[in-house]
């Protein structure tokens, strides 16, 4: 059974940017032990969403976690139960990878004990797990792009937080590293129960590790549920207005987009 203490949810949740709606009552469910995937096209709100469960917009309607509603719950402490990365993370030029990681800790540090040895093997843990421990001291600006994109996931997991919302987190990243970090975004939920969600763009990717798919369009939802339900290919072509094929391989649903001309 799911883990009610981690369900987090958005009842009519709304987002006005200036006088402009972008999200138009959204009411959808994220539940513990399972990965969901945020889909739909460009500028349909996705991020807006996150953000808006995050408090870093104004919005009406309501975000509980856990029953309680997230604007309740002081942020230091919001910090210890969701981490959140956005689609584009800047940090300061001279912040080492290490460093990047151990802020993923600050919310849990008491006044003056600094880190704990059990933090800082959680830190290099979570540097071992995205492939960058042998790299720790070097400063993050000079990464490549992916190798960047694998630390700020490093500073997630480093935050060890119940519920996980993450960005499009396999952008930049190359074939290897987009199937090793959503294995390892998968084994949160799964294994450790985690609460996840994920924007994806790519729907195979969606296809092979998402649980549930929440689908958007112009600020609502279009679809929610199984993955397999929702990635239908109704579903797709009449959110992103193209036409696929859906096709089954390996009791995997797989879409193939038409070339119209
Ligand atoms: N700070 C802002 N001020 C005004 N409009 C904004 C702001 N942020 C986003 N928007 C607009 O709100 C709409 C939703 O943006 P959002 O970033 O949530 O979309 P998205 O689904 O995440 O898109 P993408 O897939 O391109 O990342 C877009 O039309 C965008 O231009």
């Amino acid at each position: 059974m799911a883990d009610q203490a981690g369900l987090l949810t958005c009842q009519g949740l709304s987002v006005h940017y200036g006088t402009r709606l972008v999200l138009d009552g959204v009411s959808v469910a994220f539940a513990s032990g399972r990965l969901t995937a945020l889909m739909g096209p460009n500028g349909c709100g996705k991020s807006t969403l996150l953000k808006a469960v995050m408090g870093i917009v104004r919005s009406q309607g309501i975000v509980t976690l856990g029953g309680a509603p997230v604007r309740s719950i002081p942020r230091r402490a919001l910090a210890t139960r969701i981490a959140w990365l956005p689609q584009d993370n800047h940090c300061p030029d001279y912040l080492t990878l290490a460093e990047l990681v151990a802020l993923g800790g600050y919310a849990r540090e008491r006044f003056l004990r600094g880190t704990s040895d059990a933090d800082q093997r959680r830190f290099a843990q979570a540097l071992r797990t995205v492939g960058l421990f042998d790299q720790a001291r070097q400063q993050v600006n000079t990464l490549s792009g992916g190798q960047r994109q694998r630390a700020w996931i490093a500073m997630i997991l480093a935050q060890d937080t119940g519920v996980v919302l993450l960005d499009e987190p396999v952008n930049h990243l190359d074939l290897r590293y987009q199937y090793a970090v959503l294995e390892l975004i998968h084994a949160l939920a799964a294994q450790h129960g985690k609460t996840v969600v994920c924007v994806l763009h790519d729907l195979n990717l969606a296809a092979a590790f998402a649980d549930d798919v929440v689908l958007m369009q112009s600020g609502v939802v279009f679809a929610q549920g199984a993955t397999r339900s929702v990635l239908t290919q109704a579903n797709v072509q009449a959110v992103f207005d193209q036409p696929v094929d859906m096709l089954e391989w390996n009791g995997r649903q797989v879409c193939v987009p038409r070339r119209c001309a």
